[in-house]
């Protein structure tokens, strides 16, 4: 029998068929982010919300039904579009899908919110971050739930009343935390226009029924005990932070771990004692990038889309032609552009943790593919913008490398990074645009789960202004196991 047939919560890769996810659509407060506060709140730039929602988002809500959920969503799509009000997508309309495959971080709040002992913590945890007056605290604590969850989210009332600024974020809810096959790692933001986000996070995982297998389970960050003791100076470059777009679960046994603007070599060094001290993996992988806002974690940089492909930006890669080219101008004495990655992985070997290196991400990833999945046939490797200047840095800031895999081999991206796209093709994938392959679905004449070696386009001039892709929109908890895919 399948020993894990009956877990809610596992994942061991990055790649094995979605079964569950939590995702958040853009609310209210996305729409309210002002110039001035965009570049504070992590937004490229103002975002126009109805575009959003109606012509990019929903079509990723709907395609992620139709492959985890299918019956929320088949025979649907006349009601879906003749309702204006959008009911379906909105968890307060009596329309709403309302799955369990496909879960909204909101409802699950409302959900946590309704249980007596939990709402007035919450209330308070979240007034005091948020330095509300003790009367507003008071005041929440009168609001029905939904509107409760909202009010958290958005900062604002239906009515318009404002207590605190939005969390425009969560709609990345890959930074949350990270299930480590039947563990989950609670982040611990570097920005500070992410802290409300994992304080809600928190405390749905600690307490909504559905996450019950996670009691014991959940591992968090915790400062140094004598960071309190340190000069305020000292104390900001000790910082222990770490967000989810920096840890990808590659395989079984293998957790890696980006050393990024966001994430300190402090926080994964706590994460490597506790996963060791459990046996939750055998290795971490480290992969140490250049601490900047393009790439901001390492699933900016490369993500998986089969056991023996990646798709990578090539200028920070080895097998490319660029660096060979840059290597050739700095032996000229030219000023270099080409950027460093550091990688060291530890492994756990008889009880004794030992350490090595890769020399680029290539090797990194090729070990993951032929070492710890097994994979016999030839590692593949497609680069943002086909490695062609100035393409690839465009496009990857764009999100060319930060693909959610639905099925092995089947993944969602943007459609604006058009070399990624030909260089996908290239390599013997097919194209679809979201609207096409979903109206396939719907008339019957493609079947999801017989799907292979696709990538699917999401319209994205307004999702990348908020700068992150489809797999930071999604913080997957259930995904078949590896070795049983
Ligand atoms: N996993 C990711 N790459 N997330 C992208 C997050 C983007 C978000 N605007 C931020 O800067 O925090």
């Amino acid at each position: 029998m399948n020993t894990t047939e009956k877990k809610r919560i596992y994942v061991d890769s990055e790649i094995t068929k979605l079964e569950r996810l939590i995702i958040h659509s853009p609310d209210s407060g996305l729409g309210k982010v002002v110039p001035s506060k965009a570049q504070d709140w992590l937004f490229e730039d103002i975002i126009h919300l109805d575009t959003m929602r109606k012509k990019e988002y929903d079509y990723y809500v709907k395609l992620l039904l139709y492959f985890l959920d299918p019956e929320k969503i088949q025979n649907k799509a006349a009601a879906i579009k003749a309702d204006t009000k959008r009911g379906f997508f909105k968890p307060s309309s009596p329309d709403y899908f309302n799955s369990d495959k496909v879960i909204e971080f909101e409802t699950l709040l409302a959900d946590v919110l309704k249980m007596p002992e939990v709402k007035p913590q919450l209330v308070a945890a979240v007034s005091a971050i948020e330095e509300c007056s003790y009367v507003e605290m008071k005041k929440f604590m009168d609001y029905e739930t939904t509107e409760l969850s909202k009010i958290l989210i958005t900062g604002m009332t239906n009515e318009g009343e404002m207590f605190f600024p939005p969390i425009p974020n969560l709609i990345f809810t890959r930074d949350i935390g990270i299930v480590i096959n039947d563990h989950i790692l609670l982040n611990k933001p570097a920005k500070a226009a992410r802290s409300r986000e994992s304080l809600l996070a928190k405390y749905i995982f600690f307490n909504h029924p559905f996450f019950e297998d996670l009691r014991g389970k959940i591992i968090e960050i915790e400062e140094d005990e004598d960071h309190f003791l340190l000069p305020e100076d000292e104390q900001s470059t000790r910082v222990d932070t770490l967000e989810g777009g920096d840890v990808m679960m590659v395989g079984p046994d293998h957790l890696l771990i980006g050393l990024s603007e966001r994430t300190s070599v402090e926080a994964a060094r706590q994460v490597i004692n506790k996963l060791f001290e459990k046996d939750i993996v055998k290795k971490v992988s480290l992969v140490k990038i250049p601490a900047k806002r393009d790439y901001m974690h390492i699933d900016t940089i490369f993500t998986q889309i089969k056991r023996n492909v990646w798709v990578l930006l090539g200028s920070l890669g080895r097998t490319n032609e660029f660096a060979n080219k840059e290597l050739v101008w700095d032996e000229l004495g030219q000023r270099i552009t080409h950027e460093e990655i550091l990688i060291k992985q530890f492994y756990k070997e008889e009880g004794v943790v030992k350490h090595r290196s890769f020399e680029n991400l290539e090797s990194l990833l090729k070990h993951v593919s032929e070492v710890d999945l097994k994979c016999k046939e030839p590692v593949e490797f497609i680069y943002s913008g086909n490695n062609a200047f100035p393409y690839g840095a465009r496009e990857q800031w764009t999100d060319s490398c930060n693909l959610l895999v639905i099925q092995e081999g089947v993944a969602v991206g943007y459609d604006r990074n058009d070399k990624t796209m030909e260089a996908f093709q290239e390599k013997g994938f097919e194209i679809y645009r979201v609207e096409d392959i979903l109206e396939l679905f719907e008339s019957g004449r493609k079947v999801p789960s017989e799907m292979k070696n696709t990538v699917i386009m999401l319209p994205s001039a307004e999702l990348s202004r908020a700068r992150g892709g489809s797999h930071c929109m999604s913080m997957p908890i259930l995904r078949k196991p590896f070795f049983e895919n």
